[in-house]
Order: structure tokens, then C-alpha cells, then sequence
């Protein structure tokens, strides 16, 4: 297909490391396709990058897979050869013990983090198969996907499904020319604990306060090299965390 199309979807761009991503790949002259559900948002982030690169907005909820696939049919036709994917949209709910979780909330990140990201992927697969040589997927899933700990459930189990949705992909898009990335970051800073703790700022304002966490900046420079590396090179998967963060060890239950 066009093998010097430059064009960039991103899911997520509404805030935190989409919208960070958004403004790396402007800087190196992509043109964008944006989506998230919060129209308003999307037009603004449009409004800051327009004047340099073409952007495309879409409210989407990448939950609704007819509504992903119309967003990619009805891409404009200078949209359309989209080379790079990033897969970043979705969330936490909630950060108590299993035992004490709200179900609907389990649905939520289920159905976003898992079924969201492989409604996108699977829709855009063609394109990115056309596009071939140098094309990639970039799958943000996190380092709750690799490390356990209390009250992470459901998100983390949906991020370890991320995780080996990529490496499988590579497995089956193997002689495409087409590469997968999966990218783990830690403890960044975005409206992401205020989405988990729905609207409590204190909560935001007490994990990120006193440290100095991942900035999405950080996240989306990272993404960009993945996504820019010359093309027989893959990045299977980069785990990320801010210095001031490590693990805590194996806990025990004593008498
Ligand atoms: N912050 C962190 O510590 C880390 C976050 N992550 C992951 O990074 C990704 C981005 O999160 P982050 O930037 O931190 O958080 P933000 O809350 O700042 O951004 C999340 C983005 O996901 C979008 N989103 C959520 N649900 C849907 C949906 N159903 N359909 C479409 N878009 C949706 C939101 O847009 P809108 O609401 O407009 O739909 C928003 O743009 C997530 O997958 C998160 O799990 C991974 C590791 C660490
Ligand atoms: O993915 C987000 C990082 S954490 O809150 O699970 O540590």
C-alpha cells in the first residue's frame, strides 16, 4: 500500500499518555488519527496540533466494536493508511481487595482494556499488514501486568492479557513486516488515579505527592521510539518505572 504513509492512531488521546503521544508524534510531522470518548477534549488536543500536522478526531468507546469498525471505515482518505497503532485507552476501577470489588467495575476494565484493545487491533490489522514493512502496534499495558500486588485484580490480570496478546501477535505477524511492542510503565502521573479513585484528588494527590513519578511525556517518547526504530527491528516488550519506585517483596500471614 504506502509504504511512506505516516499516519498514527491513537486511542486514548484525550489525556495522560495518548495525549502525550499525540503532541510527540505532531513534533515529527505525523498526521493523526485521535479518538477517546470526551469530544470536547479531543477537539482541544485537535485545536494545540492542527496547524501542524493533519489531525482526524473520532469519539469512540472502544468498547463498541460496530463503532470501531465505522471509525475505520469512515477514515478520510488521507487517514486511511494508518501505520502506526497505539493501543493505549483504559483504566482502573477501584483499588480495595477482591473480595470487596464492585462487579460492574470488573466489567469496565474488562471489557476496555482487553476487549477495547482487541476490537482496534483486529479492525486496523488489515491496514497495518498493507502497510507492511516498518508498520507497528504499540500495547500499552503496565507493570501491574508483571508484578503483583493488593487490590490490582482485575487490572492487572487485563494487563497481562495485553501483554501476551502481543507477543502472540508477533508470532502470527511474522513475514508481515509489521511489529508489536508492548510497553509497561509504572507509576506515572495522569488523571489515571483519578479515574481509579472516581474524582478523589486526595488519592491523586497522595500516591504522586512527595515523589517524582513517570511524566507522560516520558511514556510517549518511549512509545515514538518503538514506533521509529528502523523497520527489522522490534522491541518486544520496555518496562518502565520511575527511579524512586522498586518492589516491596513477599508478604506473609502470621499467627
Ligand atoms: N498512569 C499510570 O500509572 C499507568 C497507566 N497505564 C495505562 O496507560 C493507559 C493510559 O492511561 P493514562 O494516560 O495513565 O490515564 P488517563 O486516565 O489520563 O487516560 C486514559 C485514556 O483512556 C481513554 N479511555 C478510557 N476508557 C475508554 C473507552 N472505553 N474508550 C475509549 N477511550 C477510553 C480516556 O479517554 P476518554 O475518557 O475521553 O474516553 C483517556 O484518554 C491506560 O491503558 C492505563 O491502564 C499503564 C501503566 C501505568
Ligand atoms: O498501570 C498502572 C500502574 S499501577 O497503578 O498499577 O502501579
Amino acid at each position: 500500500m504506502n509504504q511512506q504513509s505516516s499516519v498514527a492512531f491513537i486511542t486514548g488521546a484525550t489525556s495522560g499518555f495518548g495525549r502525550a503521544c499525540a503532541h510527540r508524534f505532531a513534533e515529527a510531522g505525523w498526521a493523526l488519527v485521535l479518538s477517546g470518548r470526551r469530544q470536547e477534549r479531543l477537539e482541544a488536543v485537535k485545536s494545540e496540533l492542527e496547524s501542524q500536522v493533519p489531525v482526524h478526531v473520532a469519539a469512540l468507546d472502544v468498547r463498541d466494536r460496530e463503532a470501531v469498525t465505522r471509525v475505520v471505515e469512515e477514515l478520510p482518505s488521507d487517514f486511511k493508511a494508518v501505520k502506526v497503532l497505539v493501543n493505549n485507552a483504559g483504566l482502573a476501577l477501584g483499588a480495595g481487595p477482591a473480595q470487596e470489588a464492585n462487579l460492574d467495575d470488573w466489567q469496565t476494565v474488562i471489557d476496555t482494556n482487553i476487549t477495547g484493545l482487541v476490537n482496534v487491533t483486529r479492525t486496523l490489522l488489515p491496514t497495518l499488514i498493507d502497510v507492511g514493512r516498518g508498520a507497528t502496534i504499540v500495547n500499552v499495558s503496565s507493570t501491574a501486568a508483571l508484578w503483583p500486588y493488593p487490590g490490582s485484580h482485575v487490572y492487572g490480570a487485563s494487563k497481562a492479557f495485553v501483554n501476551q496478546f502481543s507477543y502472540n501477535l508477533r508470532c502470527d505477524l511474522k513475514g508481515t513486516g509489521v511489529r508489536v511492542t508492548d510497553i509497561a510503565p509504572g507509576m506515572s502521573e495522569t488523571e489515571f488515579t483519578l479515574v481509579r479513585m472516581k474524582g478523589d484528588q486526595s488519592a491523586h494527590d497522595k500516591l504522586y505527592g512527595g515523589v517524582e513519578p513517570i511524566q507522560p511525556e516520558d511514556v510517549a517518547e518511549q512509545i515514538f521510539l518503538a514506533a521509529t526504530l528502523p523497520p527489522h527491528l522490534n522491541i518486544n516488550r520496555l518496562e518502565l518505572m520511575p527511579v524512586c519506585q522498586s518492589w516491596g517483596g513477599l508478604s506473609v500471614d502470621r499467627d
